[in-house]
């Protein structure tokens, strides 16, 4: 398999208080160029701390590592929430060499439709309910996991806000549309793919089936040493991803293609753990509210088509199609 050396940005200058216009705008144009091409890119210096990333995967570790009576204690009836190991494995007797946990903020309040009773702008529409359109909410394995994915997940939210702040000026995006940028939640994903045997590193086997992620963009921290991460290229290839130790990979996903009438790139990605030590990841997605429309950004929408004439369906419904649907690998 080829190795796929990814463009890699260096987010510095939208750190740095110093850095000059131009410094920024070239970040802007790398960043956009990516999202067009292939959709994904390497991103280092970020400003999320080392020792935070390496806190989080270390934390994810000390779960996975669990027995499975304990993990499984996590697992709630919700496709998006909870822990869960891939059953394609126990059909062939084998321990499963893949097993995630994942979050999802509760989202009645902003489902628009999938639970009436709520007023979307009344104080109540943030607060969690259960269950609510995705089935069960969060599972926490212990509350220092609970604080230690929040802490995270803070430093992830001005990386974020700053991404998008690169982005919106790179499509040249006015108040409204950057607004749509800004509501948004995190869902997150945290993996654990096993050692392998001799014999069935030989063997290989998909432990993440292809897909593309269903939201904005996803940023992914993963063991550094690891090269099990695959994408495939407009032409269907497929290569290695050779991780930066510390560097997030950033994915488009399938919503940043809508709201840019397909202008950037969903990627396909995969992940074959070929290795005879274990793999940790953590994804964490940036999806719009559920009661988000999925049509194209005004400043984007094709020439001849009013926003209007877009399908007026929101993220939530979207979602709920998609992951109901056969586009969504089961495993
Ligand atoms: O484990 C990885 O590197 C990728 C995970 C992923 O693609 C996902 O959770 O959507
Ligand atoms: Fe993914």
């Amino acid at each position: 398999m080829t190795v796929l050396n990814l463009p890699v940005v260096d987010f510095g200058p939208y750190l740095d208080p110093n850095s000059t216009a131009e410094q920024r705008q070239a970040v802007d144009q790398a960043i956009d160029k990516a999202c067009r091409h292939l959709g994904v890119f390497i991103l280092k210096n970020h400003g999320v701390p080392d020792e935070l990333c390496n806190r989080m995967l270390d934390c994810i570790r000390r779960f996975i590592q669990l027995p499975d009576e304990e993990k499984r204690k996590c697992s709630v009836a919700s496709k998006e929430r909870g822990y869960v190991q891939s059953d394609l494995a126990l059909v062939k007797g084998l321990r499963p060499p893949h097993e995630n946990i994942a979050f999802y903020p509760p989202v009645n309040g902003f489902s628009n439709g999938l639970s009436p009773t709520v007023d979307p702008n009344s104080p109540d529409a943030r607060l969690p309910t259960s269950p609510d359109a995705l089935g069960m909410p969060d599972a926490w394995p212990s509350d220092e996991f609970r604080a230690q994915t929040e802490e995270y997940l803070e430093h992830m939210l001005q990386l974020k806000n700053r991404v998008h702040a690169s982005i919106a000026t790179s499509l040249g995006l006015g108040a409204l549309s950057q607004k749509r940028f800004d509501d948004t939640i995190f869902a997150s994903a945290f993996n654990g793919y096993r050692e392998l045997t001799e014999a069935e590193v030989i063997d290989g086997g998909t432990n993440l089936p292809e897909h593309t992620d269903l939201g904005l963009l996803t940023f992914l921290s993963q063991d550094s040493d690891s090269t099990s991460l695959q994408v495939q290229d407009r032409d269907g290839k497929w290569y290695d991803v050779q991780p930066i130790p510390g560097a997030f990979v950033v994915n488009v996903g399938v919503m940043l293609n809508r709201w840019t009438a397909g202008q950037y790139h969903a990627t396909v990605h995969r992940v074959i753990h070929r290795s005879k030590k274990p793999r940790i990841s953590a994804a964490v997605f940036v999806d719009p509210f559920f009661d988000a429309s999925i049509a194209p950004l005004s400043e984007l929408t094709p020439a001849g088509k009013s926003c209007a004439d877009q399908k007026a369906e929101t993220f939530g419904k979207f979602s709920m199609d998609w992951y109901n649907s056969s586009e969504w690998p089961e495993y």
